[in-house]
């Protein structure tokens, strides 16, 4: 059992571009994140973009490949040093920063996007993220996540499943009690000014479908051995809310 989640970013921070290690898996998470991200934003070229809590860069350098002009910060220094060493290698100028969430290095008004992929379940502090993620985006910038219920439907599949059980996600990565309600989020995000927000389920599990959970468990218990965690997940953008979520705000 890990001690906290940012003793884990750093001491694995040479995991991030392992294709067959769990830090690589929002790496497979982009393609369907994207899908939803891209109807408000359909050309990234030439945009000011910052990534919040960046990791290794696995977003950043998506988003770079697009042409958006990228930052990301990040709490864990090591994570940082690989999201630089990784983006050197790729030949992507990207300005990475080691810092925190709740106190943005950066002037008010500069991006026209803010994104932040799974990071907001980790923060000690939202209230502080929200309004630090809104202060530094222009008028009519976009900000744009993902993020974890707070269900008994989360805990099942998210700790229980996930972590104690299929051991896909490290034990104790995730503090449930850290999970966020869409309520709670629309509520402190229309508090900080954003307008036009929207929220689809980030759907890992399709549902209840039973069978999409079987096979979850029966392909979790198999990408153990064999390494490769792409297939697991089949992500749905629908309405179902209840485990993972997906969305949109805007400071007009
Ligand atoms: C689940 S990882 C997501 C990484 C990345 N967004 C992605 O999707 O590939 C969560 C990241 O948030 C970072 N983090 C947690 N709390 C933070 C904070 N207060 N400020 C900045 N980064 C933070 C962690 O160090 C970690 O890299």
């Amino acid at each position: 059992m890990i001690k906290n989640d940012l003793e884990y970013y750093n001491l694995n921070a040479d995991k991030w571009w392992k294709e067959d290690e769990v830090l690589y898996l929002p790496d497979h998470l982009n393609k369907s994140r994207f899908e939803f991200f891209n109807s408000y934003v359909p050309n990234w070229k030439g945009l000011k973009v910052l990534d919040v809590g960046c990791g290794g860069g696995l977003a950043c350098e998506f988003l770079a490949k697009r042409g958006a002009n990228v930052s990301g910060i990040d709490l864990s220094f090591t994570s940082i040093k690989a999201a630089q060493e990784h983006a050197q290698k790729s030949g992507l100028l990207i300005d990475y920063k080691w810092g925190t969430a709740e106190d943005l290095p950066y002037e008010e008004n500069t991006f026209d996007a803010v994104v932040c992929f799974d990071v907001l379940e980790h923060i000690a502090d939202l209230e502080k993220v929200i309004s630090e993620a809104y202060r530094v985006l222009k008028r009519n910038g976009m900000f744009l996540f993902d993020t974890i219920n707070r269900t008994f439907k989360s805990k099942v599949i998210m700790i229980w499943l996930l972590e104690d059980i299929l051991k896909q996600i490290p034990r104790g990565l995730h503090d449930w009690n850290k999970f966020i309600k869409p309520d709670e989020l629309i509520d402190l995000m229309e508090t900080t000014g954003f307008k036009n927000l929207e929220i689809k389920g980030f759907d890992l599990t399709d549902g209840t479908n039973f069978k999409t959970l079987r096979d979850m468990v029966f392909k979790g218990l198999n990408s153990r051995r064999h390494g490769d965690r792409a297939e697991l997940f089949n992500i749905q953008i629908n309405d179902d809310t209840s485990v993972c979520y997906i969305g949109k705000a805007v400071k007009l």
